[in-house]
C-alpha cells in the first residue's frame, strides 16, 4: 500500500499528523485498552498489541502510556508491539478510584465530547455541569444533548432551564436519537477528521444515537436488554465507529461513572470568579460580609440564585474530591504530606 493510501485510511480514523514514521514503524489507533494488552485499529483492521518493556517500567507517569484514542508507532511481530505514542491534541482524564492517586486518562486526541442527557427522568442539568468541568482543560469542545425530544412534553421549558446555567455560547441540541433527520444536527461534529465520544449515564440513549449516526444495528440497546428492563448496562465492548459523515465515534465506557478529579479549573463559572475579584475583601465569603459584589449580583439579579447553587455545589464536591486524593496521597507515602521530600523528614517535623 502506498504512503498516501495509508495516510488516507488514517485520517479516515482521525490522524491529522503529517508524515508517516520512518524505520519500519507503522501507525494505527488504541481502540481500547485491557489487562492483557490493546487492541488498536489502523484504518482498515482491528488487531492487538502489546506495549514494549519501556511502558512497562515501575514509576512511570501513567499519563506516559498508550490510551484509547492514542495514535501509536509500532512494530509488526507476534504480537505487534506499541514502541511510541504520538502527540496528543486532547487528553480527557479524571482521578483513578484506585489504591494510588493517579490521573487515570479515558480517551485522547477527541474533538468533542458529547455530554447525552435524556430529557425523560434522567434529565439533570447539575450532572450535565458536571461533565462540562470534566471536560474543561482537556482540549476538547463539548457539545449537550439532549435526547427523547419526542417523549417530552416541557422539553422547552427545559432547555431555556439550561441555557440559561450553561456559559453562553455552548452548544446544546435536543434531538430525537431515533430519528436520523433528527440526528443529522450533530454532522457538524462529526466532519472527516473528527472523533467524538459520546457520555451520559445508563440509558440515556447512547447506544441509540450511536446507531442512528451509523445507519444500522450495530450495538445493542435497552430496547433488546431482556428480562429486568432497567436499563443496565449492556454496552461491553469499546470500539472506534467510523461514521458515514466521515467522523469516527469512540465508545468509552470508562466515561459512564463520572467523577470529578479535585483538579477541573471551575472556568465554567468565570462570570462568578470576576464577581468575587469585586468583593472589598479578597478573602470575602459571601455570606453577609460588607461589600460583597456577589450578593450585590445576587440581589441585583445579575446573578441568578440556581447558578450561584450549582457553583457552590461542584466547588464542594471538588474539595472533597481533592481531600480525598490527597489523604490517599498521604497514607500512601507512610502520613506524610504532599509536598515533603524524604529527606526533609526530621527538620519538618519540627517545626
Ligand atoms: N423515544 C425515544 N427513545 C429513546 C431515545 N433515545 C433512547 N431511547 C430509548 O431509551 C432506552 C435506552 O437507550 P440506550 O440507547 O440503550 O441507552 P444507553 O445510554 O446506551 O444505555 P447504556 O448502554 O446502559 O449505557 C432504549 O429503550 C431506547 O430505545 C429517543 O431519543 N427517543
Ligand atoms: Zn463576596
Amino acid at each position: 500500500m502506498s504512503d498516501a493510501e495509508t495516510i488516507e485510511r488514517l485520517r479516515r480514523i482521525g490522524w491529522r499528523g503529517q508524515a508517516l514514521p520512518a524505520g519500519g514503524r507503522r501507525l494505527a489507533r488504541v481502540v481500547a485498552q485491557h489487562r492483557a494488552g490493546y487492541e488498536l485499529n489502523d484504518g482498515k483492521h482491528g488487531f492487538g498489541a502489546q506495549p514494549a518493556g519501556h511502558f512497562l517500567k515501575r514509576g512511570l507517569d501513567p499519563a506516559e502510556r498508550p490510551a484509547v484514542g492514542d495514535f501509536v508507532e509500532y512494530e509488526d511481530g507476534r504480537p505487534p508491539h506499541i514502541l511510541a505514542v504520538q502527540p496528543r491534541r486532547s487528553v480527557l482524564s479524571r482521578a483513578a478510584a484506585g489504591e494510588r492517586y493517579e490521573r487515570q486518562t479515558i480517551a485522547t486526541n477527541i474533538d468533542y465530547v458529547l455530554v447525552l442527557t435524556g430529557l425523560d427522568g434522567d434529565f439533570n442539568p447539575a450532572r450535565i455541569e458536571r461533565y462540562l468541568s470534566l471536560i474543561e482543560g482537556s482540549g476538547a469542545q463539548p457539545v449537550v444533548l439532549l435526547s427523547k425530544l419526542d417523549l417530552a412534553a416541557d422539553a422547552d421549558a427545559r432547555l431555556a432551564e439550561l441555557r440559561a446555567r450553561l456559559p453562553a455560547g455552548m452548544p446544546v441540541h435536543a434531538i430525537n436519537g431515533k430519528d436520523p433527520a433528527s440526528v443529522a444536527v450533530l454532522a457538524q461534529y462529526l466532519q472527516p477528521g473528527d472523533s467524538a465520544v459520546l457520555v451520559g449515564s445508563s440509558g440515556a440513549g447512547k447506544s441509540t444515537l450511536t446507531n442512528t449516526l451509523l445507519g444500522e444495528q450495530r450495538m445493542a440497546t435497552g430496547a433488546v436488554r431482556g428480562h429486568d428492563g432497567r436499563g443496565r448496562h449492556t454496552t461491553t465492548h469499546r470500539a472506534l465507529l467510523p461514521l458515514p459523515s466521515g467522523g469516527c465515534l469512540i465508545d468509552t465506557p470508562g466515561m459512564r461513572e463520572l467523577k470529578l478529579t479535585g483538579e477541573e479549573d471551575l472556568d465554567l463559572f468565570a462570570d462568578i470568579d470576576a464577581l468575587a475579584e469585586r468583593c472589598r475583601f479578597a478573602d470575602c465569603g459571601h455570606g453577609s460580609e460588607p461589600g460583597c459584589a456577589v450578593q450585590a449580583a445576587l440581589d441585583s439579579g445579575e446573578l441568578s440564585p440556581e447558578r450561584w447553587r450549582s457553583y457552590l455545589k461542584l466547588r464542594d464536591e471538588r474539595e472533597e474530591q481533592a481531600a480525598t486524593l490527597e489523604a490517599k496521597l498521604r497514607r500512601q507515602r507512610g502520613g506524610r504530606p504532599l509536598d515533603r521530600p524524604h529527606g526533609h523528614r526530621h527538620s519538618r517535623e519540627r517545626e
